[in-house]
């Protein structure tokens, strides 16, 4: 494939490929064939176009916030007119299914209006001087909230649209510039979704799209004098490395997890299983929020491994185009690294309920009981479709398993004794607790957020806009 072939990025205010034609090629995970390139950008490339954007910012910045609500509710209306052609985008280039691909693109729409309406409602502050003892009833402080500058906006391929747009819509609204950095599996989405807010009338200055692969380009990005802020999806390897390199700058991360669900012996076995089986195998696991391990205790373990067993059994395994739930995995490599959990496990002892069969990067959905802690799997982050059972002699055993996690995104807890089920919520050590149901993102209003190696600060709509402003305090003496 020659360079006239690669999909142009958005540099410089221009959409354009690399002046040195280096690109990156992408290849769809499903069909293992080539399915476009991108461009390999250079760093000088990114310096003179981080100029430009930082340039722009400031009449951004002067521009009502109808205004620019005008003009990100007219994305959010490009975006769903273009949801097939981006639904298919995201299922090439990361085989999701496309059902879920295609409704990426319309809860990225709604998210984006949410998004607006909320934005008018964050109004600012007046403080009293004489609030504070000795203070001078003189003194009024007016309180805005005012935009950090230019965004780094960086993220995971699992949610090419909607984790960019989840953090671009938030930016923009609050008056900033952004410097996007799609996941290179999932840049040609990405490019689209940006092709609508130009669409939509964003002048094109305002956003630079950072394609090249992050080991490339991304100590660059993080370390680059003009960015005020970064916030980033994706592996807790590579948040820990930003982290580390950034500099006096807020940072926001949301990374990995290895959610457990807690099934207590008075627990709905029933609905527990669907949760389970559907917070563990959508998406082929792929998802930083998907159960990553049952803590069940002994008594009841055997019939709720029975009743996963029988759904996990009935999902289905194939294309992305069928709509299969369980689909190839993002690469072989990936892939590589969830079968060596299932081996580990077996090798020390745990059984395989159903499962470890393997074409390629597909992998079939894999149960495991009778995993133990000395096993790979019982700690570490499959991004796959493997559960691992783990049997626990009471609550507090299962308490002390789900906090001895180097993890904490969220958990589920199963009870039908809701006391106790807060009670046990209470003591996990996590940024969000589902009672009697799978864990997940949604709805995304709520705050989101991972504590310990899962992340660092808050995302959620609200909780976003505010990462991206400061407070800008005029004092007037009167
Ligand atoms: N808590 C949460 O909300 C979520 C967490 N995740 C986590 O993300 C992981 C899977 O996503 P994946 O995309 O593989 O994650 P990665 O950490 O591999 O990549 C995430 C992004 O970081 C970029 N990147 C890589 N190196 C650097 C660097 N040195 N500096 C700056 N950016 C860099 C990548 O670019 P490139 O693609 O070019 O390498 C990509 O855009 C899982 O661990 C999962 O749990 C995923 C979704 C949600
Ligand atoms: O990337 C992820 O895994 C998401 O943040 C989780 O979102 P979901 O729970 O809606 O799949």
């Amino acid at each position: 494939m020659t360079s006239n072939q690669t999909v142009k990025t958005l540099i410089q205010g221009e959409w354009n490929i690399s002046s040195s034609h280096k690109t990156v090629d992408i290849y769809s995970p499903h069909k293992n064939e080539l399915i476009g390139q991108v461009p390999s950008l250079s760093q000088e490339e990114l310096d003179a176009s981080i100029q430009s954007t930082v340039e722009a910012q400031v009449a951004w910045e002067s521009k009502s916030i109808q205004d620019r609500g005008d003009i990100l509710k007219k994305w959010a209306d490009i975006l769903e007119e273009r949801k097939e052609d981006i639904g298919h985008a995201i299922m090439n280039e990361v085989a999701k299914k496309k059902s879920s691909a295609v409704s990426e693109v319309t809860r990225t729409a709604d998210y984006i209006r949410y998004t607006v309406e909320e934005a008018f409602r964050l109004d600012g502050d007046v403080k009293r001087g004489d609030g504070f003892k000795g203070g001078s009833p003189q003194k009024i402080g007016m309180v805005e909230k005012a935009p950090l500058g230019t965004i780094l906006a960086i993220g995971p391929f699992n949610y090419p649209v909607n984790l960019s747009a989840s953090k671009i819509a938030p930016a923009l609204m609050q008056g900033n510039s952004v410097i996007f950095k799609p996941a290179t599996q999932g840049a040609i989405s990405g490019i689209k979704m940006v092709e609508a807010l130009i669409d939509a009338g964003l002048p094109k200055e305002l956003l630079t799209i950072a394609t090249g692969r992050g080991s490339v380009i991304g100590d660059f990005l993080v370390q680059h004098p003009s960015v005020d802020m970064i916030t980033f999806t994706g592996g807790t390897g590579t948040g820990r490395h930003i982290s580390e390199l950034s500099s006096m700058i807020p940072v926001v991360l949301e990374l990995g997890g290895k959610d457990p669900a807690i099934v207590l012996e008075d627990a709905d076995l029933d609905k527990a299983a669907k949760e389970i089986v559907q917070g563990a195998y959508s998406y082929s696991g792929q998802r930083c929020t998907a159960i990553k391990r049952v803590l069940v205790k002994d008594e009841i373990a055997d019939e709720l491994a029975s009743k996963i067993q029988t759904q996990v059994d009935e999902l289905s395994v194939g294309m992305p185009e069928d709509n299969a739930t369980i689909t190839p995995l993002i690469n072989q490599k990936s892939a590589d690294a969830v079968q060596n959990l299932i081996d580990d496990a077996k090798e020390k002892g745990a059984t395989v309920v159903t499962g470890d069969k393997r074409e390629d990067n597909l992998l079939y959905p894999t149960l495991l009981d009778r995993v133990t802690s000395d096993m790979n799997v019982a700690w570490e982050e499959p991004f796959g479709p493997v559960l691992p059972i783990i049997r626990v002699s009471d609550q507090e055993e299962a308490i002390r398993l789900a906090n001895e996690s180097e993890y904490g995104l969220q958990a589920s807890v199963f009870s039908k004794d809701t006391e106790r089920a807060i009670s046990i919520a209470n003591r996990l050590e996590v940024g969000s607790v589902q009672l009697n149901a799978k864990t997940e993102r949604g709805p995304d209003h709520f705050p989101f957020l991972g504590v310990k190696a899962s992340g660092l600060g808050v995302q959620g709509i609200q909780e976003s806009l505010l990462s991206v402003v400061r407070d800008k305090v005029t004092i007037i003496n009167m």
